[in-house]
């Protein structure tokens, strides 16, 4: 834990009965960055959400809040506010009388409570806007009044659960942009939940990939994306070719039928891996210059670029972003940088990997280094 932590997860399992949505969960949130909690319907992103906001209390382990364990503390007296899927603004209030809710019930004076919601709506661009009906406001106005009725209340932490999901796609893209710009401006902790990795991708400092109850993998938009810890998070993040493989020893893997270069290490000689490459590491050329060649089985135009896949001879599927033109039937060859090759293990967390790592590195990197020189 650093200074900088604000929220931490130990241990945190939550049950209903006798089903387990969360198990087993850690994880450090630090202050001032934006988090993405992301992964399907039902993985446990919203269990979260509730329970760093007091809605509901863990079954075992212990949430800290700046140090101090906060299991039982209800959530009026956390400093996190919640901005929700629907909303929740009153429809009989106005814009005004929607931010001051919080602080009329907090018994704050009238001309003190003025003038923070006019800076809260001044915040999400919506000045001037005070005496409007909440009917009269279109969907990402209503958005930003509830963005501005969470903030007013001058939070160390912002929870928003999946509060873009409502819009149509380009509200939600200027959306994702305001959203990051106000996180930078206030400079106070988001913890976002989305099922739209591209969503995720695109506002984050910090993602969590959550699946069935157990955070996946960590890291940011890029580590995520570049060296994903299992085909779960590979699959869910961007499109992905993945093909069985074997390692021969370190930096040097088999598959497709013949021996790779790649710069991953940390497993076993002969181990059985995944291979994945992106399809836009892959470069299309004549059949002789590739690493390996494919016989197309079909091509799609997507504008930027081609989508094409085929079979190489060890029958893998392999699926290529190409901007050149190929014709189905055609062999080609495909050919990809070694850096490019990312070998994971099946199944494997992070939270495995690490441990795997930890013992590797005592004994393994001196000699794998010295096998390659
Ligand atoms: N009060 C409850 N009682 C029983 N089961 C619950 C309760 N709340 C949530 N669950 C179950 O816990 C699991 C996780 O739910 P959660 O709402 O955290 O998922 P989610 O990742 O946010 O999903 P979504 O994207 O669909 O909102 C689901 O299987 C859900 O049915």
């Amino acid at each position: 834990m650093t200074e900088k932590t604000i929220i931490r997860f130990e241990n945190v399992t939550k049950k209903y009965d006798q089903d387990t949505v969360l198990n087993k969960v850690s994880f450090e949130i630090e202050r001032g960055k934006f988090y993405t909690l992301l992964g399907p319907s039902g993985c446990g992103k919203t269990t979260i959400l509730r329970l760093i906001a007091g809605f509901i209390e863990p079954t075992e382990g212990n949430i800290y809040f700046n140090g101090k364990v906060i299991n039982n503390v209800p959530a009026d007296k956390r400093q996190v506010n919640t901005v929700f899927q629907d909303y929740a603004l009153f429809p009989h209030l106005n814009v005004f009388e929607n931010v001051a809710f919080g602080l009329r019930i907090k018994k704050m004076k009238k001309a003190d409570i003025a003038e923070k919601v006019k800076e809260a709506l001044r915040f999400v661009n919506l000045a001037g806007y005070e005496e409007r009906e909440i009917s009269e406001m279109s969907g990402g106005q209503r958005q930003r009044v509830a963005i501005a009725r969470a903030i007013v209340n001058e939070p160390e932490i912002l929870l928003l659960d999946e509060p873009l999901s409502a819009l149509d796609l380009k509200l939600r893209t200027e959306m994702q942009y305001e959203l990051r710009e106000l996180q930078r401006r206030l400079g106070i902790t988001f913890i976002f939940v989305t099922h739209d990795q591209e969503e995720a991708l695109a506002m984050s400092d910090e993602i969590f990939v959550l699946n069935e109850g157990e955070i996946q993998q960590s890291g940011t938009p890029i580590d995520i994306y570049d060296e994903p810890i299992n085909r779960f998070v590979a699959d869910f993040i961007g499109e992905s070719n993945i093909v069985p493989g074997r390692m021969i020893r370190d930096f040097l893997a088999e598959f497709a039928g013949q021996q790779f270069e790649c710069v991953d290490r940390g497993f076993s000689p002969n181990e059985t891996v995944e291979i994945i490459i992106r399809p836009e590491d892959l470069e299309m050329t004549e059949p002789e210059q590739g690493n390996l060649v494919i016989k197309i089985d079909s091509q799609l135009f997507r504008g930027v670029h081609y989508e094409i896949s085929g079979y190489d001879q060890a029958g893998n599927e392999w699926l290529v972003h190409s901007t050149k033109r190929a014709a189905v039937g055609d062999s080609v060859g495909l050919r990809f940088d070694p850096e490019a090759i990312h070998v994971m293990r099946f199944g494997e967390t992070e939270e495995e990997f690490d441990r795997r790592l930890e013992g590797y590195g005592q004994n393994g990197t001196a000699a794998a280094e010295g096998e390659r020189q």
